[in-house]
């Protein structure tokens, strides 16, 4: 029996890397598989991981039909024993029904990757429905951390260095780093308390320097 599994972490905790190596390990092993992704940050039909390592994949709209998809590969003597579904957040709601349905009635594994929630911490559309109908729902090992240290369970978005709690849901871009230029629209892992508080880095920093918190002479 094949298995729906949803591989899930903030952003840069290390997803897409892993769904390299899942296809890798499956594919050593002489199974058959295809890859899929969406509005990947390297560009269009491409998984890439901050590793270095990216391969080429199957781009997946708002109006990809998986079913449609593997049907004609079966029916054309292809063979499909798995599936990696690299930024599933950005998948339907119908499109995970119809991982759903692959698993179950062509017995193809389904290893599906993505952040749960956005910058606003509400569930993306595609990862509520995992989170609903996955066999399994995995948290990715190798934690992200806040700036304080304490483990990253959100992603922060920022607009010229400013933290933001409101906007378009999608919005491609990838985490701040100190030795780029700072983005228009960036993204920072936190916990949830510096979240909620809307203290990022660069901002819990201004106000470390803030004169109101220096010590009296
Ligand atoms: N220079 C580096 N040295 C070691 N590990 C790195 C380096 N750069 C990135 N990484 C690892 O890669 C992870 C990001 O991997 P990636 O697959 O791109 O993440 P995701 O798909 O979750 O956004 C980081 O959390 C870190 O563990
Ligand atoms: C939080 C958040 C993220 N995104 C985008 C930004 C990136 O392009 C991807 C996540 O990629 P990663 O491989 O996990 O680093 O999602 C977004 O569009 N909206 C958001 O709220």
């Amino acid at each position: 029996m094949a298995d729906l599994t949803f591989y899930s972490g903030t952003m840069d905790s290390g997803k897409s890397t892993l769904a390299l190596q899942v296809d890798h390990n499956h594919r050593a092993r002489s199974r058959q598989g295809r890859v899929f992704t969406s509005r990947d940050r390297a560009g269009t039909g491409v998984i890439s991981s901050r590793l270095g390592l990216s391969v080429s994949a199957i781009e997946v709209d708002a109006d990809f039909d998986f079913w449609g998809y593997v049907v004609h590969e079966l029916t054309h003597a292809q063979r499909i024993d798995y599936i990696v579904a690299d930024e599933a957040q950005f998948y339907t709601t119908s499109q995970i029904d119809t991982l759903a349905k692959i698993a179950d009635e062509l017995d193809i594994d389904v290893f599906c990757f993505g952040i749960l929630t956005d910058f606003r911490t509400r569930l993306f559309e595609g990862s509520a429905r995992l989170v609903e109908l996955a066999d399994r729902v995995l948290t990715l090992q190798v934690e992200t951390l806040c700036w304080c240290g304490s483990r990253a369970t959100h992603n922060a978005r920022t607009e010229n260095g400013v933290m933001v709690t409101e906007g378009d849901v999608i919005v491609v871009g990838d985490v701040e780093d100190p030795d780029r230029p700072l983005p228009q629209v960036g993204y920072e892992v936190l916990c949830r308390r510096h979240h909620r508080r809307r203290l990022t880095a660069a901002a819990a920093q201004a106000a470390a320097m803030s004169p109101d918190v220096l010590p009296f002479d």
